[in-house]
């Protein structure tokens, strides 16, 4: 085990003189302070781990004003489809043979071609730096996907394979002439390099399928908005580095300066690549103190979207949402998107949501006469809002009686695949086996070429192959606990409305 940290620190270190020669920098512009050392971080961040956030990521290695450049990856360092094919004409002529390949799957044999090169890639000090293997969708087995019970969310994974799938097909072709290797042409190799792609590359706009950027691809994800909620109260970010740059909003390069950047903060943008340093450019989004992690906004997601791109999920994330099926009827009634009908994460019905529900409970006769008043968000009546707050409820408890297990019956799945996770004793799992066989036996079916001796399935159990996935089913059932929690919260919010106008009328009962 020190062995093995002892080389990822070698690596690292390697990775980083690597990056350094590059340019990649977190040194202020002009800054002649990185030319007497061969690592790019010290100066603004430092590598450190953060278990609960991201595991690997940019700590602050001083205090940090909001809108400071932290960081800067020039082009030269950036790995994108341009860059590659131009260094290869093999490759390029290859890959340009086949006009049908979208540019995430020109990207994707682009990597998996240098993967294939191993030690005598020139990326190799970066490729040694990326993940093993993935928790996104698209990674997940059949048990794992059905982990997640809701169809919407299951849904969600099928597709996300199935993308997977037939883009391999379509790329495989391309492999086989460039004569990959067994391994590096696999469905394996090809979901490892789709996930690589989705939860690393950066947006440029030259590329739709984005650029993998060396050291700036260890920022860790916090949501957009968090900051306001933080330190300063006061930044505003755009949706997304994955969506525009700070150039983009016209912002020179002289101005790169905090001073110059808290004038545009209004359209904070926290990374970029611009044009006038050549360089892909990351900034603080808020004051860190030394040691802080430091984190980047990605964009605006769910945690199905988390875990669909990322593969993973916050505990608390304020841009949830959970959508219940509801009946045509409802939803014909009105013009709202389908998307935007949903409940928020503490449980309250979105604007859409409420006022679909109070056109529907209202009578056919006065639709006519209602409709603005739907539609600016207005209460129609009190009958009107209580009956619409019973249907909601209503829809909730059939959403949590159609699901298979309780919150109750998660939260002990949870902690049962916690206490597998940490152990290493094949004594303490045996133990753990016996006691919750019931409970883990879903898992031990989904893996069906397992032996049935019970010291083969402690052995299992203790195997890389078994960790992965008990973290990926941990996944699926964390992220169902948190779809149970915010609609047995919409249940509560639907009760407390219904109560509220009852003891405003007992409050008004006048006195006899
Ligand atoms: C761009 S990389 C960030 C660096 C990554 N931790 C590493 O070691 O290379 C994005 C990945 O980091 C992990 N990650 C980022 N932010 C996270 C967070 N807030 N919580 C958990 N995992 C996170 C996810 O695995 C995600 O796919």
């Amino acid at each position: 085990m020190e062995e093995e940290a002892r080389r990822e620190d070698h690596h690292l270190d390697s990775f980083l003189a690597w990056a350094a020669e590059l340019g990649v920098t977190d040194s202020p512009c002009n800054s002649m302070s990185q030319q007497n050392s061969n690592r790019c971080l010290g100066n603004s961040l430092v590598v450190s781990h953060f278990p609960d956030a991201g595991g690997r990521g940019l700590g602050a290695a001083r205090d940090l004003r909001k809108g400071e450049l932290v960081l800067r990856v020039p082009k030269a360092a950036l790995f994108t489809t341009i860059r590659l094919l131009g260094d290869d004409p093999k490759l390029s002529s290859a890959v340009n043979g086949h006009p049908s390949l979208s540019p995430t799957q020109r990207l994707g044999v682009c990597l998996l071609h240098e993967m294939g090169k191993g030690r005598d890639s020139w990326w190799w000090p970066y490729l040694k730096q990326l993940p093993r293997g993935y928790d996104t969708l698209a990674t997940f087995s059949e048990f794992e996907k059905q982990a997640l019970q809701v169809d919407d969310a299951v849904w969600t994974a099928e597709k996300a394979i199935l993308k997977a799938k037939m883009e391999w097909r379509q790329a495989k072709l391309v492999m086989e002439q460039l004569q990959f290797k067994p391994k590096f042409r696999s469905f394996g190799a090809w979901t490892w390099v789709c996930a690589t792609i989705s939860s690393r590359t950066m947006h440029v706009s030259w590329d739709e399928a984005g650029t993998l950027c060396p050291v700036g691809d260890f920022f860790n994800y916090a949501a957009p908005g968090e900051e306001s909620s933080g330190l300063d109260g006061g930044c505003h970010t755009s949706e997304s580095f994955l969506e525009d740059g700070l150039l983009a909003n016209g912002i020179a390069s002289d101005q790169l300066t905090t001073k110059g950047l808290n004038s545009h903060l209004d359209s904070f943008v926290d990374a970029g690549f611009e044009d006038h340093l050549a360089a892909y450019c990351f900034y603080a989004r808020r004051d860190y103190k030394k040691g802080e992690q430091v984190l980047l906004a990605y964009g605006t997601y769910t945690n199905l979207d988390l875990l669909e791109h990322y593969g993973f999920l916050l505990a608390k994330n304020l841009n949830e949402k959970a959508f219940i099926p509801l009946e045509p009827g409802i939803l014909s009634l009105t013009s709202w998107p389908q998307d935007s009908i949903y409940l928020h994460a503490d449980g309250k019905p979105s604007f859409a949501l409420l006022s679909a529900l109070r056109f529907y409970v209202s009578s056919p006769q006065q639709r006519r006469s209602i409709l603005h008043l739907v539609y600016s968000g207005s209460q129609l009546s009190e009958d009107n809002e209580i009956n619409a707050s019973r249907l909601l409820s209503k829809k909730c408890h059939e959403v949590l009686q159609s699901l298979p297990t309780t919150t109750e019956e998660d939260d002990l799945l949870l902690s049962v695949i916690e206490r597998i996770q940490d152990m290493n004793c094949p004594v303490e799992v045996g133990k753990l086996l016996c006691s919750f066989r019931g409970e883990i036996s879903a898992f031990l079916d989904g893996h069906k070429d397992l032996p049935a001796a019970h010291d083969k399935i402690v052995e299992f159990l203790l195997s890389s192959r078994a960790k992965s996935s008990l973290g990926k089913w941990k996944l699926a059932v964390q992220w169902r606990r948190g779809y149970k929690q915010i609609i047995a919260d919409c249940i509560c919010f639907c009760t407390e409305v219904i109560e509220g106008f009852s003891h405003q009328n007992e409050v008004n009962i006048p006195e006899p």
